[in-house]
């Protein structure tokens, strides 16, 4: 797991390994300075040598800057590195999340992918920071400073191993039980961002529903569940520091009165105690520094798992090895098709889909909700896999195609289709980079988008806000065709993606198609009938299934479902 993650250091491993060798010689040089001062006051102030005095305290100067000089690079090769590692594992984890197909998608909520690239990725890099410098600078002040106070009296020394052992032991409790409501708190923060993402899309529906308080009331319910795993976990984390100033400043007592003691003695200098009690406090303050590390590494690690569980997932729906690049026309067959979106359904959402459209063919589909007919056009571009049989387009499998070669002749305009931000022109763009602005204006006369286009004061150029919100739903919808037909698709599927159409301009959009994209196999969803009567066959599902096909006057005929739908929706005219 950590080896993956640790994979995007990449470029900035040299600034890995630079920071800690700094920090290296910043220790080093810091450890020296105590032994130097109990030279200069053993050797000089003692014996009341001035050039002693000055010599040490020289060598001093230099280390001390010497040591700023390390710290300083350290700093700098740590922060450099440690966001450059940010970077790329935020790069690679996007990266990795475009390639998801829609079933990997449907296993996270956005949110929680949202919150793994920022939240997370921000927690490893400063752990990451914190391993490069504090790692390496809390062992080594420890394992240096320990062995300078044993070179100086191995009998005091011993003192640090029983503050040691307490230490140890108070972090291990902490540990036990700060570790797994870390874990809990970041599941909550997939909570809390899912209410925020969910509540600015939505903020025209929540307004219109006077939502706003209810909203504010899911908001404050998941930010202070936040606070309250963050303040318990604190709460456990704050017994660190009385644990560890108790031992220090236990120790520091007992060091000051047996080593009062041996220099009555004459077994130890002044300096020297002098230098055991600087020791003592780096000692101290490394074990606080290695308990705070552990603390952090425990946090970032659920981070960690996170960011991996990501990675780790393999896209289920990807382009074959010699895959085939074209696609020769738009023939569909359907073979014997079941496709369930979790294996382990009772009932497929699709059962035994056996039809064949031809290409250049127009066909209607028509169902109730839940019927199927998006999971059935779905398949199609492969944005699903099918769970048995065979699907083919022009004469191949679709899953033997290159992907985007397939998607790039199957354009869909999905039911809630979205605009992004950006001009009408490079919105449309999507669909063909390439298009001239007369296959631009083209496109949009076909989807009937051209008129209103125009009627705005900047035409093409008009800038759409995010999510489209400055455009009504049918506008947004023929924007969409539009954008889609730019695609030139041998098959284009229009996933009720004219129901905020205006019926006469509906019946535009049909017949320009039929007039001048005859070739391109047309499938239509829509829920009226209006929109599929003149379609060439029309799909009648049910609980994911086809129970007729056939033309209008055919099922009018036939078809029970098809029936009870034209009288409802011709009765509901006349009332009209
Ligand atoms: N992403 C999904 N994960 C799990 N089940 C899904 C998913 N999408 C749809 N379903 C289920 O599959 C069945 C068919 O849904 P589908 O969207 O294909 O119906 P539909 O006929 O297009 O409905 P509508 O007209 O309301 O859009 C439904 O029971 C639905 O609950």
């Amino acid at each position: 797991m950590i080896k993956r993650i640790l994979k995007e250091v990449k470029e900035y491993k040299l600034a890995s390994f630079l920071a800690p060798l700094f920090m290296v010689g910043e220790v080093l040089l810091e450890i020296a300075l105590p032994f130097l001062m109990s030279f200069i006051i053993d050797k000089g102030v003692a014996k009341g040598d001035m050039k002693q005095v000055l010599f040490y305290g020289g060598i001093m100067v230099i280390a001390a800057f010497g040591s700023l000089f390390c710290g300083a690079m350290s700093g700098k090769y740590a922060a450099y590195a440690s966001a450059g590692f940010a970077k790329n594992l935020r790069k690679a984890l996007f990266h990795h999340i475009q390639e998801f197909s829609f079933h990997n998608i449907d296993k996270y909520s956005t949110a929680g992918l949202v919150t793994r690239m920022t939240t997370d990725v921000t927690n490893v890099q400063n752990a990451y920071q914190m391993v490069l410098r504090m790692c390496v600078r809390a062992p080594l002040s420890l394992i240096c400073a320990m062995t300078m106070t044993f070179v100086i009296n191995h009998e005091l020394s011993m003192t640090f191993l029983y503050a040691i052992l307490f230490l140890g032991v108070v972090l291990i409790v902490i540990m036990r039980f700060a570790h797994p409501i870390f874990l809990y708190v970041f599941d909550k923060y997939d909570d809390l961002n899912a209410s925020v993402q969910e509540n600015i899309t939505n903020m025209r529906v929540v307004k219109a529903y006077v939502k706003e308080e209810h909203e504010i009331e899911k908001f404050k319910s998941a930010s202070y569940h936040i606070y309250r795993l963050f303040k318990k976990a604190e709460n456990i984390l704050i017994f660190n520091t009385p644990a560890m100033q108790l031992s220090m400043y236990a120790s520091i007592i007992f060091i000051s009165w047996m080593g009062a003691k041996m220099i009555v003695g004459g077994t130890l200098t002044t300096g020297e105690l002098m230098s055991m009690i600087t020791y003592t406090t780096t000692i101290l303050m490394s074990l606080m520094m290695l308990s705070m590390i552990f603390v952090m590494l425990s946090m970032s690690l659920a981070s960690v798992r996170r960011i991996d569980e990501v990675l780790d997932e393999t896209s289920d729906i990807v382009s074959p090895p010699h895959a085939v690049k074209e696609v020769k026309n738009g023939e569909i067959v359907f073979d014997h098709v079941d496709f369930a979106y979790n294996n382990d359904q009772a009932e497929p959402n699709l059962q035994d889909i056996h039809f064949t459209i031809k290409s250049g063919e127009t066909i209607g589909i028509l169902g109730g909700t839940g019927s199927g007919k998006s999971s059935f056009v779905n398949l199609i571009p492969r944005l699903y896999d099918v769970s048995a049989g065979t699907l083919s387009v022009g004469g191949v499998n679709v899953k033997d195609y290159d992907l985007d070669a397939l998607r790039d002749q199957v354009a869909v305009v999905l039911q809630n289709n979205v605009l992004f931000s950006g001009t009408i022109k490079e919105n449309l763009r999507w669909g063909d980079p390439d298009a001239s602005d007369e296959e631009l204006i083209k496109a949009c006369e076909l989807a009937q988008a051209d008129e209103f286009i125009k009627r705005f004061p900047k035409g093409y150029d008009t800038y759409i806000e995010q999510g489209g919100s400055n455009v009504s739903g049918g506008q947004k919808q023929r924007l969409c065709i539009a954008r889609a037909l730019l695609k030139k698709p041998k098959i284009l599927i229009l996933d009720d993606s004219t129901s905020a159409v205006d019926t006469k301009t509906d019946a535009l959009i049909r017949k320009a198609f039929k007039e001048d994209i005859p070739d391109t196999t047309k499938l239509i969803i829509s829920q009226r009938i209006s929109s599929l009567q003149d379609a060439d066959r029309i799909l009648v599902m049910d609980d994911g299934k086809i129970v007729d096909a056939g033309k209008h006057e055919e099922l009018l005929s036939r078809c029970k479902i098809y029936r009870e739908v034209y009288e409802t929706q011709v009765k509901g005219g006349e009332e009209a």
